[in-house]
């Protein structure tokens, strides 16, 4: 709550350029607010490293201070505060509600007790284009600085090496890439890597995106497409890799079906490959991470993370 009301009350990008120590007063002069009130928000956010207290009302910035100014930081941020804290706040009286069944149904997950509408948790946050680039800012940057795939994955010998890659064949489509973040790591990672590389997700996403992003300059193409209701549209130019990050997670295993059915026809045997990313919990003793996740998924959109065995 604090990072949220520091945030509104437009602390960071104030703390952040300080090359000196900034005072109460100055904090409290971004919004305007009442220094009091700053000062008692001020004691968490220094005492949970998102400023250095130098000296009594005086203030530094720490390396989380200078996030709390960065787009995919505010996105975690605000998506947790805005979308996901209310719906965790009624999970328990929603899975009273069902006597405890495990949600399996898009349409009735916690998001749509606690908000009351009736689609799925996409297309709701389609229709409201402030909760869609929130989320799509927590997309970008739940990942963190963790290894991305393409860091461990033998890309050359399973990709790359490929005498039918050309100039214009699609080497990597992310279906449901969200602003694109893994496609762009990719580029970075294999800049001369041959063949393009494709954004795909919902019409509005890819409009958000490109509001965004520039990616123009990491040569990356978009394309609207909804994985339920039409088949696969990079056909005919097969692709090589067809990618889904922390898609298949959102969705119980007959909507998960309709995904692959509707991309088989873009396969081509022996040189199409399809590669998912997405955490598989162990029989015993999960981290906690994968686990609030699932916990994520579970209400945002009755999805869940899959054990190896499942
Ligand atoms: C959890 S996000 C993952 C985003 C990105 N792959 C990542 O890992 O950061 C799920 C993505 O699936 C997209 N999506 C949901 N329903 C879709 C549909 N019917 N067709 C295409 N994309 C869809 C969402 O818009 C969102 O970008």
């Amino acid at each position: 709550m604090a990072v949220k009301v520091a945030h509104d009350m437009k602390i960071f990008p104030v703390l952040a350029k300080a090359t000196s120590p900034v005072t109460l007063v100055e904090l409290a002069s971004a919004k305007p607010a009442d220094p009091p009130l700053v000062e008692r928000i001020m004691r968490l956010i220094a005492a949970n490293e998102f400023a250095e207290e130098s000296a009594p009302c005086e203030y530094l910035p720490t390396a989380l201070s200078k996030e709390m100014i960065e787009r995919p930081s505010i996105g975690i941020m605000e998506s947790l505060f805005l979308e996901f804290l209310p719906t965790f706040v009624k999970t328990p009286e929603y899975l009273k509600s069902t006597n405890y069944r495990n949600p399996d149904n898009p349409l009735l997950a916690p998001l749509q007790y606690t908000n009351n509408f009736k689609t799925d948790g996409f297309t709701w946050l389609c229709q409201n284009p402030e909760a869609l680039t929130r989320f799509n800012g927590f997309m970008e940057g739940q990942r963190a600085d963790r290894p991305r795939w393409g860091d461990w994955f033998p890309v050359r010998e399973q990709i790359l090496n490929h005498p039918d890659i050309g100039a214009d064949t699609p080497l990597l489509v992310d279906i449901g890439a969200g602003r694109g973040h893994d496609l762009i790591g990719f580029r970075k990672r294999f800049p001369n890597a041959p063949g393009k590389l494709v954004l795909e997700d919902l019409s509005a996403v890819i409009e958000e995106v490109q509001g965004a992003q520039d990616l123009t300059a990491a040569d990356i193409g978009t394309v609207s497409y909804d994985f339920f209701n039409q088949v696969q549209p990079v056909q005919g130019e097969w692709a090589r890799v067809y990618y889904f990050k922390n898609v298949l997670h959102d969705w119980a295993d007959e909507k998960a079906a309709i995904i692959f059915n509707n991309l088989k026809p873009a396969m081509k045997p022996g040189f199409s490959k399809i590669i998912a990313e997405e955490y598989i919990l162990p029989d015993q003793n999960a981290r906690s991470l994968p686990c609030m996740t699932d916990m994520a998924v579970m209400v945002f959109c009755s999805g869940l993370e899959r054990t190896q065995q499942r």
